[in-house]
């Protein structure tokens, strides 16, 4: 299959190795020159639960690639993902599938500006990433990654996709409510995400603290609630224990946002406690927590010098 990832950092390039590996046809997309210029000199260096290999890959901006692909999963950060899919409309066909594993809240809807429903799939993933230098990455764990068509005449499709992806390693699951699916890992990233970049700590070392019972129930609570107003039911109980449980897994890891601010970028927060925070307060509820979680991230930006 023609394969591009459209965001080519942590996620993006384990994704595409993978992928590659499988005897996909695989093209790297991003605007991040020293990471271009690294892989195109030296490959992609990649450790893979500590195995380290290192492999030829295509990689450009988007502006530079000609072909036409026929599913693209797009990778950039939440902020980046409507510059993105402007900067690809010529490298997608009348069926190309659009995979968006994204962190965050929205991203069906700014999809739909730019493809047609039949077009999108929509997940999460709990793989873990990171990025080490220019054109070297890390990719841990061992999934899964979650998805479902946005149509719901295209379970094909996205059955295709969950081959393509467990084929590869990926540890493909087709998700029966993908809505329930993104609000689910929302709350991952809503605490994990969040309370680590303020704590400066590892997921371990975070929900190993004597006050995460507390933030658990508080945070969840308020994504919980606006979950409803969306149709999705969520139990805070039982998310709590989902969440518990993956921290076991992923104890060792530091979420993307620690990571964004460790490399001095903007965070996702707005896509995130943000959203659950703006939309609560139009709708009428309260979420303090998110309030105030959004706010503390923000200066931290400030503080850190991290200009919009
Ligand atoms: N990392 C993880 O473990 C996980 C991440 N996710 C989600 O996946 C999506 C992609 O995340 P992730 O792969 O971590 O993102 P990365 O930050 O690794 O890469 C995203 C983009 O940011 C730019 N970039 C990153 N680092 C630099 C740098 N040092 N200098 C210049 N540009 C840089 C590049 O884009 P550009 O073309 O703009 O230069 C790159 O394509 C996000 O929504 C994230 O929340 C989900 C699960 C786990
Ligand atoms: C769940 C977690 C923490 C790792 O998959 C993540 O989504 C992130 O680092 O952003």
């Amino acid at each position: 299959m023609k394969v591009a990832i459209a965001g080519s950092g942590a996620l993006g390039c384990g994704f595409g190795y993978l992928l590659q590996k499988n005897g996909n046809a695989v093209t790297l997309m991003d605007y991040w020159e020293d990471h271009i210029q690294s892989i195109r000199e030296n490959g992609l260096t990649i450790s893979i639960n500590g195995e380290v290999d290192n492999a030829k890959m295509t990689i450009g901006k988007p502006e530079e690639i000609e072909d036409k692909f026929d599913v693209i999963f797009v990778f950039t950060k939440s902020m980046g993902l409507r510059s993105m899919m402007e900067a690809i409309k010529h490298t997608i066909k009348e069926d190309t599938q659009i995979v968006c594993l994204l962190n965050g809240l929205g991203h069906a809807q700014t999809l739909s500006e730019y493809v047609s429903q039949k077009n999108i799939i929509m997940g999460t993933t709990v793989w873990t990433a990171g990025i080490d230098a220019p054109g070297v990455t890390h990719f841990m764990g061992q999934g899964p990654v979650e998805l479902q068509n946005a149509d719901p005449s295209q379970e094909e499709a996205a059955r295709k996709v969950e081959a393509l992806l467990s084929e590869a390693g990926l540890n493909g699951v087709y998700s029966e409510d993908v809505h329930f699916t993104i609000w689910r890992k929302a709350c991952v990233n809503g605490t994990m995400n969040a309370l680590c970049a303020l704590l400066d700590g590892t997921i371990k070392e975070v929900f190993e603290s004597s006050q995460i019972d507390f933030l658990l129930n508080h945070i969840v609570s308020e994504f919980a609630q606006l979950a409803r107003t969306e149709g999705v039911e969520l139990d805070v109980e039982e998310t709590i224990v989902y969440l518990k449980a993956l921290a076991l897994k992923v104890g060792s890891h530091y979420p993307s946002m620690h990571q964004d601010l460790a490399n001095r970028r903007l965070t996702e927060i707005d896509f995130l406690n943000g959203t659950v925070a703006r939309e609560s307060e139009a709708k009428g509820l309260e979420a303090p927590y998110c309030q105030m979680i959004t706010q503390l991230i923000h200066a931290k930006e400030d503080v850190l010098g991290i200009s919009k």
